[in-house]
C-alpha cells in the first residue's frame, strides 16, 4: 500500500486503531483504581481510621485546602471539633485536637519538630529560627537571638518606642479624617523592628505620612503571599511566575529579595562600623555542624536560664544596649576571619534571621493593634473605664510610663489580654510532626504500650491525665498516645489558638470581647476567682507554646501597651459603619489574622486635656 492510497477522510480517522481510544481509556481507569484504592485505604486500613471526622477530609487533602484557600481554616476547624469532639482527623495524615493537657503534652513536654508547612516562610532561601523545622538545631538559633528580647533588655529602648509611639500620635491627631490604620500600624512596626533589630530608622512612618510609597513595608505585607505561591511550584515554574509582566506582580515576587537587600546593607553597615570602632567581640561557637551533641546541655540552659549579657557585650556607645544584628555578629563572627566561607555563612543566616523577625513581627502586631481600635471605637463603656486607667498613671499625656508601669495597669492588662483572646494574630493549627523512631529528639518514654483496647474521646474537656489513656491493642512501640489514639511516626498533629480561646467551658461567652473577664471579682469566692482566672491562662496561647512558641512576644507586648496607651490618653476613636464594620472586620486567616476588607478604617480625634 502506498501513502496515495490511505484514505485521510474525518471518518476513517475516527476509527483508526492509530487513533483509538482505548490506551487512553486504559490509563484513566488505571488511575482511577489507584486513586479508590488510595481512598479506600485512607477511609478504612490507614491508622487514623479511628479518628472521628469527615469522610472526605480523610481521603483527600483537597478538602481542607479549599478551606485554606477561602482562609477560613481556623473556623471550619472549629466546627468539626463542635461536631465531631475535641479529636479530628482533618486530613489524610493530619490530626487536629483542642485539649489543654494534649497541648502541653505535644508542645512542652515531647517538643516534637515543626512540620515542613514552614518551609514556606524561608527567607532568602534559607533557614532562620521560625523554620528551623528540628528541635535540637532550633534550639541553638534561639540561645542566640532569645536573650535580646528579655524585658530587661528591651526596656533600653524604651525611649526609642516612646519617640515612634508619640510620632504616630501626632500623625492621628491631624488627621480630619479616617485612616487605614492597618497600614499605619505597620509602617510603624517596621520602624520598631528597624530599631530594635537593625539599629537604624527605617522612616517607613514618615514615609506613611508623607504619603511616600514604603518599600521595605510593602515588601513585608507581600512577603506571605509569595512564600505561598513560591512553594506551590517547583523552581523552573517559579522562574516564569516572576517574569509575569505586571510591575506590582514583579514587585511581590522580588519582595525576598527587597527585604534581603535592605537587611544586607544594615548588617554590612554594622559590621563596618564594628571592624572601625575595633569591637572586642567575644567568640562563641554557633549553629556547628553537629546539633545534636550540645542539645542536652542547651536544653538544660532554657530561656529564664540564659543570663543576659553574660554572653559579652560590644563596647560601642551604650554597653549594655545593642540592636540584635549586633548581638548575632558580636556572638557568631569568628575573631580571626580566616574562614571566609565560615563568614559568608554565618553573615547570610544572620540576614535570614533577622528578615524573620520583620515577617513574624510586623503584621502579627498590626493586626492586633488594628483590632484592639476598632473594639475601642465601638465600645463606649470600655473606652471610658480604659481611659480613667490611663489617665491617671500618665499624668502628662506626653510622657509614657515605663513598662514596668504599664505592666502593672490593671485594666490595660485585661483589655490586652481579652484582645489576644478573641484577636490573637496567629490563631491557626500549629503544625507538628509525631517523630520515628530514628529521630534524634524522640524522648524514649513516648509510648506505653498497652493491651487494652482503644478508648473514643468523648468530651471537650479533657484533662492532662486522659492524654494517656490507653491506646489500641495494635499500637506499635512507636505510636503516640494521644487521647486514646495511637498515632504512627509522621502523623501531623496540631493544636489552633481560636479553638482554645473558645473553649465555652473556659470562657463564658466566648465571642464577646469582655475585658472584665480578666478582673478579680471581689465579690465573689478568692479561691475560686483565682483557680477561674488559672484556667483561663491555661488556655490563652496567643504566642503558641512551649520552646517554640513566639520569640519576640515582649516586644509586642511592650509595643502594644506603650501605643495603646498613649492613643487613649491623646485621642477618642470613632468608625464610620459605612466603611470599617463586622463585614469589613470579619476575621480571615493565612498564617496571620487579618480583616476582610484588608484595611480598618478609624477616625481620631484629640482630646481635650
Ligand atoms: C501580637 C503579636 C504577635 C503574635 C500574636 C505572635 C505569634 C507568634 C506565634 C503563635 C508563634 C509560634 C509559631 C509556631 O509555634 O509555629 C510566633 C513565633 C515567632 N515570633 Fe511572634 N508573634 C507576635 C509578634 C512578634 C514580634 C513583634 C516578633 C519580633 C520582632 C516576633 C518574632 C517571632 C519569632 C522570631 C518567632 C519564631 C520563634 C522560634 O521558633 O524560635 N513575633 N509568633
Amino acid at each position: 500500500m502506498n501513502a496515495s492510497s490511505i484514505d485521510f477522510s474525518p471518518s476513517n480517522l475516527a476509527l483508526s486503531p492509530v487513533f483509538s481510544a482505548k490506551p487512553f481509556l486504559l490509563a484513566l481507569s488505571l488511575i482511577s483504581t489507584y486513586l479508590v484504592s488510595v481512598a479506600f485505604y485512607r477511609l478504612f486500613f490507614s491508622p487514623l481510621t479511628s479518628i472521628p471526622g469527615p469522610w472526605y477530609a480523610a481521603v483527600s487533602v483537597l478538602w481542607i485546602t479549599t478551606h485554606v484557600l477561602r482562609m477560613q481554616q481556623c473556623r471550619v476547624v472549629q466546627d468539626l471539633f463542635d461536631t465531631y469532639g475535641p479529636i479530628v482527623r482533618i486530613g489524610p495524615n493530619k490530626v487536629a485536637f483542642c485539649d489543654a493537657g494534649t497541648m502541653r503534652s505535644v508542645y512542652c513536654v515531647h517538643k516534637f519538630d515543626k512540620s515542613a508547612y514552614y518551609k514556606s516562610l524561608l527567607t532568602n532561601n534559607n533557614d532562620h529560627a521560625m523554620t528551623t523545622l528540628p528541635h535540637a538545631e532550633h534550639a541553638i538559633r534561639k540561645k542566640a537571638y532569645a536573650p535580646h528580647y528579655t524585658p530587661a533588655n528591651l526596656a533600653l529602648f524604651q525611649p526609642e518606642l516612646n519617640d515612634l509611639a508619640l510620632k504616630l500620635t501626632d500623625i492621628l491627631s491631624i488627621r480630619s479624617s479616617s485612616v487605614d490604620v492597618l497600614d499605619l500600624f505597620r509602617h510603624l512596626m517596621v520602624d520598631v523592628i528597624a530599631c530594635t533589630v537593625f539599629g537604624s530608622r527605617s522612616g517607613s512612618l514618615d514615609n506613611w505620612n508623607k504619603g511616600v510609597r514604603d518599600p521595605l513595608s510593602i515588601a513585608v505585607y507581600d512577603f506571605p503571599k509569595r512564600g505561598i505561591m513560591r512553594s506551590a511550584v517547583p523552581t523552573w515554574a517559579w522562574k516564569l511566575v516572576c517574569k509575569v509582566p505586571n510591575a506590582r506582580f514583579r514587585e511581590m515576587c522580588n519582595s525576598d529579595n527587597i527585604m534581603a537587600e535592605y537587611v544586607g546593607s544594615r548588617l554590612y553597615e554594622m559590621r563596618a562600623n564594628m571592624q572601625a570602632a575595633s569591637l572586642s567581640t567575644p567568640i562563641r561557637p554557633t549553629f556547628p555542624a553537629s546539633v545534636s551533641a550540645t542539645f542536652d546541655h542547651l536544653e538544660k540552659n532554657d530561656l529564664s536560664a540564659l543570663g543576659y549579657p553574660s554572653e559579652g557585650t560590644v563596647n560601642v556607645g551604650d554597653e549594655h544596649k545593642m540592636p540584635l544584628i549586633q548581638r548575632l555578629l558580636g556572638s557568631k563572627m569568628p575573631s580571626d576571619e580566616k574562614n571566609q566561607k565560615d563568614v559568608v555563612t554565618i553573615e547570610r543566616d544572620i540576614v535570614s534571621e533577622a528578615m524573620g523577625h520583620l515577617i513574624a513581627g510586623v503584621d502579627t502586631s498590626s493586626t492586633s493593634l488594628s483590632y484592639m481600635f476598632w473594639e475601642l471605637s465601638r465600645r463606649r463603656d470600655v473606652m471610658q473605664r480604659f481611659q480613667a486607667e490611663i489617665d491617671e498613671i500618665m499624668p502628662d499625656p506626653r510622657v509614657i510610663p515605663d513598662a514596668t508601669v504599664l505592666n502593672r495597669s490593671e485594666y490595660l492588662n485585661a483589655f490586652v489580654k481579652e484582645s489576644l483572646r478573641v484577636y490573637g494574630a496567629a490563631p491557626s493549627l500549629l503544625e507538628r510532626v509525631v517523630p520515628s523512631p530514628s529521630s534524634p529528639s524522640r524522648p524514649s518514654h513516648l509510648t506505653k504500650p498497652s493491651s487494652k483496647p482503644n478508648s473514643r474521646a468523648g468530651s471537650r474537656n479533657t484533662s492532662p491525665s486522659r492524654a494517656a489513656s490507653p491506646i489500641l491493642s495494635t499500637a506499635r512501640h512507636e505510636d503516640f498516645d494521644m487521647m486514646g489514639y495511637a498515632l504512627p511516626p509522621g502523623t501531623i498533629v496540631a493544636t489552633q489558638a481560636w479553638s482554645m480561646h473558645r473553649d465555652e467551658d473556659v470562657f463564658a461567652s466566648a465571642e464577646t470581647f469582655l475585658p472584665e473577664r480578666w478582673l478579680v471579682d471581689p465579690h465573689a469566692d478568692r479561691e475560686a476567682e483565682e483557680e477561674r482566672l488559672a484556667r483561663m491562662h491555661l488556655h490563652l496561647v496567643p504566642f503558641g507554646i512551649g520552646t517554640r512558641q513566639c520569640g519576640g512576644q515582649n516586644l509586642a507586648h511592650l509595643m502594644i501597651r506603650i501605643v495603646v496607651a498613649v492613643v487613649v490618653r491623646n485621642c477618642e476613636v470613632r468608625a464610620d459603619v459605612r466603611e470599617t464594620n463586622e463585614r469589613s472586620m470579619s476575621m480571615r486567616d493565612a498564617s496571620v489574622l487579618f480583616p476582610a476588607a484588608k484595611e480598618c478604617k478609624l477616625a481620631f480625634v484629640p482630646r481635650a486635656h
